[in-house]
């Protein structure tokens, strides 16, 4: 793909072919609405009831009956008794008398005119009607805010907050969601430490798995492992082989560039006779280089490797470019894509003569400011912007100017 298109297209063509692999998990499970939260729903849903199922008083006051009104005013109404929610209802309002009514209580249908507690004139125990002032019934007709069969949501929706609260409404208390895609972390490298050990001389900390843990389940997956290789290829192989039985994606992060030791490549290649692999080294900064490889287990079962680069930085990129779009896809995420913002540039920003740069971004109250650095390993730069951009070779941009980005979930 490269040599021909310029970096831009290059990157836009790699990940529209890569997220053409990402086929959505076809299998489903049901849950309680408890564990729905952030769960894909795997089938459209549709209201079993209409809400309101019965005629319903929206304010605290007075109901009286159609017939009343045809009877036309001044007219002097005893109160009968009190209508509240969930208790019984009579059978249908009479002509010649009122009913008191709490917000919520259902209402037999003849039910005309629900007259407010602060508007109603009272003497005597007795519902003065003296006007024809009332503009607003206030009854909430059968199916005004929901008829039954109407869709409520469709399928690959994912179910939050407010998804959860309209499904309780309606009387379902579990949902079918898709499965979790199971992704398997591999980092690697001899020089890797876990955090909370004292460093030996060469070693660094491994930063990778523990943000793509975070990101993993922030994104809903389901993270089967964590493996850290030792830099050689059979004790790579020995132990991923295992794991890749039970997962759908493998995301690897390192050894996927050019050096002595970077067996990743040469791991994707011997993943089976009907695998597929590509290596790709874009013309960017940071997220250069980048791997991929689908093959078959053997139930037949489609599974996925994303390799990313292993400068921490260039890696998070990496993931937010391609890794995170090609999840939202195997979820069965209906709108997977991040959307972009708009804001006017603080200062003038110098764009590669050759490269497609992606830019830490801060939002400021003058605009938007970049962070100079544009380092692939300085994750202090990805805890001090708020999103990304992009710039083209050779697209400068100036201060007042208004660019797109991509802000970071939080
Ligand atoms: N001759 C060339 N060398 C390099 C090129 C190139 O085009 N030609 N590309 C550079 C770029 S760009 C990147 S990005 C890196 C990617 O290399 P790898 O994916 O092979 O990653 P490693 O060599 O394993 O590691 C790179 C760097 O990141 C550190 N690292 C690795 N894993 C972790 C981790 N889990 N936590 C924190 N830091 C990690 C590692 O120690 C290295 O410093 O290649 C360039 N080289
Ligand atoms: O992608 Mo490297 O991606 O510049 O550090």
């Amino acid at each position: 793909m490269s040599g021909v298109l310029d970096p831009l297209q290059e990157f836009q063509a790699i990940k529209a072919w890569l997220l053409a692999q990402a086929k959505a998990i076809n299998e489903s499970e049901t849950v309680c609405l408890l564990d729905a939260n952030a769960r894909v729903l795997a089938e459209a849903i549709h209201s079993p009831i209409s809400l309101p199922a019965l005629p319903t008083s929206a304010m605290d006051g007075y109901v009286v009956s159609k017939q009343c009104l045809e009877n036309g005013f001044p007219a002097r109404l005893p109160v009968l008794g009190t209508l509240f929610a969930g208790a019984d209802i009579p059978a249908s309002l009479p002509q010649d008398a009122a009913y008191k009514v709490m917000t919520g209580a259902a209402l037999p249908g003849n039910a005309g005119l629900v007259i407010p507690v602060e508007e109603a004139q009272l003497l005597d125990d007795y519902l003065l009607l003296d006007t024809n002032k009332f503009r607003k019934s206030h009854i909430k007709q059968v199916g005004c805010d929901l008829s039954e069969g109407e869709l409520l949501l469709e399928k690959g929706v994912v179910l939050g907050a407010r998804e959860i609260g309209l499904l309780a409404s309606c009387g379902i208390a579990a949902c079918p969601v898709l499965r979790r895609p199971k992704v398997l972390i591999a980092v690697g490298g001899d020089e890797l430490q876990s955090p909370g050990v004292p460093l030996q001389a060469g070693q660094i900390y491994d930063a990778n798995s523990w943000w793509l843990q975070a990101e993993l389940t922030e994104l809903g997956c389901e993270v089967v492992a964590v493996l850290s290789w030792q830099d050689d290829l059979p004790s790579m192989q020995s132990s991923l082989r295992p794991r890749l039985e039970q997962i759908d994606l493998v995301i690897s992060v390192g050894g996927v560039s050019v050096g002595d030791r970077d067996f990743v490549y040469d791991c994707l290649q011997n993943l089976g006779e009907e695998a597929r692999s590509c290596r790709w080294r874009l013309n960017m900064k940071p997220a250069k280089p980048l791997a991929y490889a689908t093959w078959k287990q053997n139930a037949g079962a489609v599974k996925h490797w994303l390799a990313l680069p292993g400068n921490p930085v260039a890696a998070f990129m990496s993931f937010q470019l391609f890794a995170e779009p090609f999840i939202q896809s195997l979820s069965g995420k209906k709108s997977g894509s991040k959307k972009s913002c708009l804001a006017q540039m603080v200062q003038n920003v110098k764009a590669d003569p050759h490269k497609l740069l992606w830019m830490q971004v801060r939002e400021t109250q003058e605009g938007l400011e970049v962070i100079r650095q544009n380092s692939s390993s300085r994750l202090l730069d990805l805890t001090l912007a708020d999103g990304y951009l992009c710039m083209p070779p050779n697209c400068d941009l100036e201060a007042g100017q208004t660019v797109e980005y991509w802000r970071y979930r939080r």
